[in-house]
């Protein structure tokens, strides 16, 4: 698809105009779900512009406090996650947070309590954040069992049930890419209006890709299938020409390059840390969502990633996703594994 040639055809969508659209696939929620997005829209917006001044507006550096995760927290980390935190209560419409930054989920106090879960990572890519290299905010929505009664168990769900997801990439230019369970779609910021065009609709992932992306530096400590797979990247023993490698070390900007130009995001387990690195909530079920709903497939090493249920709000997982049969490349390599 010629995004630039269609965009004059998606008449300057603007993704209210779209959210509003896509609401009429929600009857029920009476524009909640507008105004949820809009908010997350708001915080997007918000911290985009917090990045691009970061140097100037002294929002380089450490916070001086560290995170859940046991991470030295940025300044931009705590700013992105008070921006998420106060935009997402002040809609009224969500009755559990959980964050990245925030060792504990935030039960929204009843009187501004509504019927969505909203899990977060506010700013992924920590370690390109002082470098200006594209970083993130990736979100994943689920719908409370009961309002009235919200359970951390309404977040310890599989990803398959959640209702929407997405992620705001703060790059050269600063791109919306949200899924509501319909396709995927991706929106562009224009600053001058201040405002998120429709300017990829209905993104598909190729069915292969030429790229492949992973940190190879922990090569040394990586099971046999994944050695396996990264092996034929390089050297392909069916004659097809090598794969090449790009790995940005922020989840957002990686995914986003493959959700356009197809291939292979991965994040395997290794001997240091045998559930990988990525976080299940926030981080796994977000991106493999939209990669599902754009054709492409999420898997763990052991099974579909949205099928995973999480035990805890921080857990780990290892990640492989991307262009369907290039994950089912890896798939058989882990099935092969098992047989032995
Ligand atoms: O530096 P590594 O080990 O390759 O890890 C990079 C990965 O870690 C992350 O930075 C983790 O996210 P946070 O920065 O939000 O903690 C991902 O964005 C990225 O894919």
């Amino acid at each position: 698809m010629d995004h630039a040639r269609d965009a004059h055809r998606t008449d300057l969508m603007t993704i209210t105009r779209f959210v509003l659209n896509e609401q009429s696939k929600h009857p029920d929620s009476r524009g909640d779900f507008t105004i949820l997005l809009n908010h997350i829209v708001l915080g997007c917006k918000f911290v985009c512009s917090a990045v691009n001044k970061a140097g100037l507006a002294k929002l380089i550096g450490l916070a001086g406090d560290t995170n859940v995760q046991g991470e030295e927290q940025k300044k931009l980390d705590v700013l992105s996650n008070e921006v998420f935190i106060k935009a997402l209560v002040s809609s009224s419409r969500t009755c559990i947070l959980v964050s990245e930054e925030d060792e504990e989920a935030t039960f929204v106090e009843p009187s501004r309590r509504g019927k969505y879960c909203v899990v977060f990572d506010p700013l992924d890519g920590s370690s390109n954040i002082d470098c200006g290299v594209s970083i993130g905010t990736i979100f994943g929505i689920y719908m409370v069992k009961d309002e009235g009664k919200p359970k951390i168990d309404d977040v310890l769900q599989p990803g398959k049930n959640m209702v929407a997801a997405g992620y705001c990439m703060y790059g050269s230019s600063c791109m919306f890419v949200l899924s509501t369970g319909t396709g995927v779609n991706g929106f562009t910021l224009d600053p001058s209006l201040g405002e998120f065009i429709l300017t990829h609709p209905n993104i598909k992932i190729p069915n292969k890709g030429k790229i492949y992306s992973v940190n190879e530096g922990n090569a040394k400590n990586w099971d046999n299938p994944t050695t396996k797979y990264v092996e034929n990247c390089k050297f392909p023993n069916d004659g097809s020409p090598a794969k090449s490698l790009r790995y940005v070390g922020s989840m957002v900007a990686d995914v986003h390059r493959t959700l356009l130009y197809g291939g292979i995001f991965l994040y395997p387990a290794d001997k240091k840390s045998p559930n990988g690195k990525l976080r299940v909530l926030y981080e796994v079920f977000p991106m493999s969502f939209l990669m599902e709903q754009a054709g492409g497939q999420a898997f763990t090493g052991k099974q579909r990633a949205l099928d995973l249920v999480p035990k805890k709000i921080h857990e780990r997982s290892p990640i492989f996703l991307g262009s369907y049969d290039d994950v089912e490349e890896i798939k058989a390599l882990y099935a092969a594994g098992e047989q032995k």
